[in-house]
């Protein structure tokens, strides 16, 4: 029987809402290291986008969707673990090199990280290697002064990585990068626009040591450790239904506050280009501050066949680009995952509606929410 030669090094690659950790991914899973890696990626909504924006030859891309990966889908991070190494000793999966877990841009890594150097088993077959966080250089200060996550996320790193730094403010760099050795003063900082930035050694940190990082991050490990399922355990019961969990949501809500909502839309027919403009338009202007992420994969009337996708972060919507084919050919629906805090799901919902020509009873028109976006009910500001 064949068995594992040898640990296993696992990175966690982590990094606020949209800071752009798949579009690092990307580019380190072109480096031929990484050939034998395994990727697990975790996605905060109930329509998994993600996994058909890594593009990747390698086959073993292993998807946690519909739940955090710090919360609902933990168990499923270490049941995950546990049947790689089974496959690898029963012959079925060949040798991984290493894994890298994607974590959604709300998580808290700590625990994602207690899962691998608490667990008895798992952590007999893997080493925690680094951790790597992302950060946005446009939306970086903002976030760190209003989401304790990404404080988490920054403080506990082995190394930063600086991403759009070519967007972003000069006179303001400076400032975010004395915030980022405060919080993390021995991880060192990668330009995300060097091409080292986007190689497989960025995760050749070493062993995960906390005792070089701030005292705090010493202390969320131990947190975790004295309490591995918090106050909201039931992991197992969440599986891959994307469309119908809500209680896997709910969980999710908790840890992340009451206020940070995921919802996504799933659209049948083609979209009209300048509705869709008009759409995004809209709502980022009415409630671009409260949009955390939105991300779409979008048919279009003009060449429905080459998917638009979009990425909104926070008030920044990066250029839309077309994908030269559906990833799933046998599922061309239109998909937008929305992450937002205090706007209503049926606010996004029906001004979607509005412009994609659903017709709805009673609802205000296309022609009113273009003169006053603010009439949809509900939904004053
Ligand atoms: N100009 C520029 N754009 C970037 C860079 N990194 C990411 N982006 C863009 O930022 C948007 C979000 O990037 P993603 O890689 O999807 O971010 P993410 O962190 O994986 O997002 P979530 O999974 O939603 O948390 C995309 O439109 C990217 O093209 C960068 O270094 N420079």
């Amino acid at each position: 029987m064949p068995s594992i030669n040898e640990r296993i090094p696992v990175s966690i690659l982590t990094g606020f809402l949209g800071a752009g950790k798949s579009t690092l991914l990307n580019r380190i899973l072109k480096d031929s290291a990484m050939r034998d890696a395994a990727v697990i990626i975790n996605e905060f909504g109930e329509v998994g986008i993600d996994h058909m924006l890594v593009e990747s030859s390698n086959d073993a891309i292993i998807e946690l969707a519909d739940g955090c990966l710090c919360c609902t889908v933990r168990g499923e991070l270490v049941d995950t673990l546990a049947a790689l190494v089974d496959g690898m000793q029963t012959g079925k999966i060949k040798q991984v090199s290493r894994v890298v877990i994607e974590t959604t841009g709300l998580a808290d890594p700590a625990p994602v990280m207690q899962s691998v150097m608490g667990h008895p088993v798992i952590a007999s077959y893997f080493d925690l290697e680094g951790v790597v966080t992302v950060v946005d250089a446009v939306n970086g200060l903002s976030t760190l002064d209003n989401f304790p996550e990404a404080v988490r996320q920054v403080a506990v790193a082995d190394r930063l990585v600086l991403s759009k730094a070519s967007l972003a403010d000069p006179e303001s760099l400076p400032e975010l990068l004395v915030r980022l050795a405060t919080l993390n003063p021995r991880a060192p900082i990668a330009d995300g626009d060097h091409d080292e930035a986007g190689t497989a050694a960025i995760f050749a940190n070493g062993l995960y040591d906390p005792a070089t990082k701030i005292p705090d991050v010493d202390r969320w490990l131990r947190d975790e450790t004295a309490e591995p399922d918090h106050a909201h355990g039931h992991h197992h019961e969440h599986g891959h239904d994307h469309h119908h969990n809500h209680d896997a949501h709910h969980h999710d809500v908790n840890r992340h506050g009451e206020e940070i909502r995921s919802y996504s839309i799933v659209h049948d027919g083609p979209i009209d280009p300048a509705s869709l403009e008009m759409f995004v338009d809209l709502l980022r202007s009415t409630h671009g501050e409260k949009l955390l992420r939105m991300k779409a994969i979008v048919r279009v009337t003009d060449r429905p066949e080459q998917p638009l996708v979009l990425h909104g972060v926070q008030a920044i919507f990066h250029p839309p680009y077309r994908l030269p084919a559906w990833p799933d050919p046998s599922d061309r629906r239109t998909r937008l995952v929305v992450i937002a805090k205090d706007l209503p799901e049926a606010y996004v919902r029906e001004l979607f509606d509005a412009f994609t020509g659903k017709p709805q009873v009673d609802r205000p028109d296309r022609a009113a929410l273009e003169d006053n976006p603010l009439a949809i009910p509900g939904m004053r500001l």
